[in-house]
């Protein structure tokens, strides 16, 4: 019998090639300069990340430090000055459906459904689909972000938390390799912000998308990530500090606040944060 191998057991293979299997996505020597009236702005440089397949990161540094520039290089929307970015060993060039993206504010098209804005996105990464099967995808992510009863009202007539919803089920319904997150929650108020997390949270526990999430909100931080990652304060930020968070999955949030060592981690991410 053939036994397989460690090494083996640790690749992936996609499209006929081999890769790392545990590198989902990786920042090498990443840089970004910005040009301003004063001269060059190095935001990012020498910025070293790998993130794993079906890993959940979040991302924390003060505010300015590069977080949304980093995200939007790896999204493909920002231009790399320097170094590379890769998702499964590609070089990202620009944006992609293997790239699924949750801003703060979703951007939907006001006067269509919240059915409708789903399948825009579904309609171009399943183009070969049939129509049925596409709007089967796009209420199967409706139904799990709770919106059952609102597939054909307008995304105008939503309440903000609602339109987070939608912005949710139609960044999982292109079915990304990544996700990336930009403050998704950052402008609900804290009620509605703990119903999105445990939201997200569901439907990652089921898809495990490999996440990267920017948050200012050290409890969200812990409570979301495998590995909290800390940014420098700019110019010139880097990765400062990474923070495993060991809790079991699925975890709650009680399970999270009465466990010994969440007063450790919350303590050792705001030590860095008035540091
Ligand atoms: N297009 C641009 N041109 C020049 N400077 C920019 C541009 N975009 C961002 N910056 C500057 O780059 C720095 C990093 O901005 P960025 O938005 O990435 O930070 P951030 O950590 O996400 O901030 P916040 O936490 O407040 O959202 C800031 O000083 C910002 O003013």
């Amino acid at each position: 019998m053939n036994t397989p191998t460690i090494k083996e057991q640790s690749t992936y293979t996609e499209n006929g090639i081999i890769y790392p299997s545990k590198v989902m996505l990786d920042l090498n020597k990443l840089k970004k300069v910005y040009p301003t009236p004063k001269g060059e702005y190095v935001v990012l440089e020498d910025l070293n990340l790998q993130i794993m397949r079906e890993e959940f990161v979040t991302i924390i540094g003060h505010s300015g430090c590069g977080k949304t520039t980093m995200l939007s290089m790896i999204a493909g929307l920002n231009p790399i000055s320097g170094g590379n970015i890769s998702v499964l060993g590609n070089p990202v060039k620009g944006p992609g459906p293997d790239r699924g993206v949750i801003f703060q504010s979703p951007s939907l098209m006001p006067w269509m459904t919240a059915l409708q804005n789903v399948m825009l996105g579904v309609d171009q990464v399943f183009s070969h689909a049939t129509k049925v099967q596409r709007r089967d995808i796009a209420k199967y992510y409706l139904h799990k972000v709770g919106l059952e009863g609102a597939f054909h009202k307008k995304a105008i007539e939503l309440s903000q938390g609602m339109q987070q919803r939608v912005g949710i089920a139609r960044a999982f319904a292109i079915k990304p390799k990544v996700l990336l997150l930009d403050e998704p929650f950052g402008m609900l108020d804290s009620l509605t912000r703990g119903e999105l997390q445990d939201i997200l949270i569901e439907i990652w526990n089921k898809e495990k998308i490999t996440a990267v999430m920017i948050t200012h909100d050290v409890d969200e931080a812990i409570f979301l990530a495998d590995r909290v990652i800390m940014m420098t304060s700019g110019p010139k930020a880097k990765i400062g500090d990474v923070l495993n968070i060991n809790f079991e999955r699925p975890r709650t949030r009680k399970d999270v606040l009465e466990h010994p060592d969440y007063y450790q981690y919350r303590k050792h991410l705001i030590d860095f944060l008035e540091h």
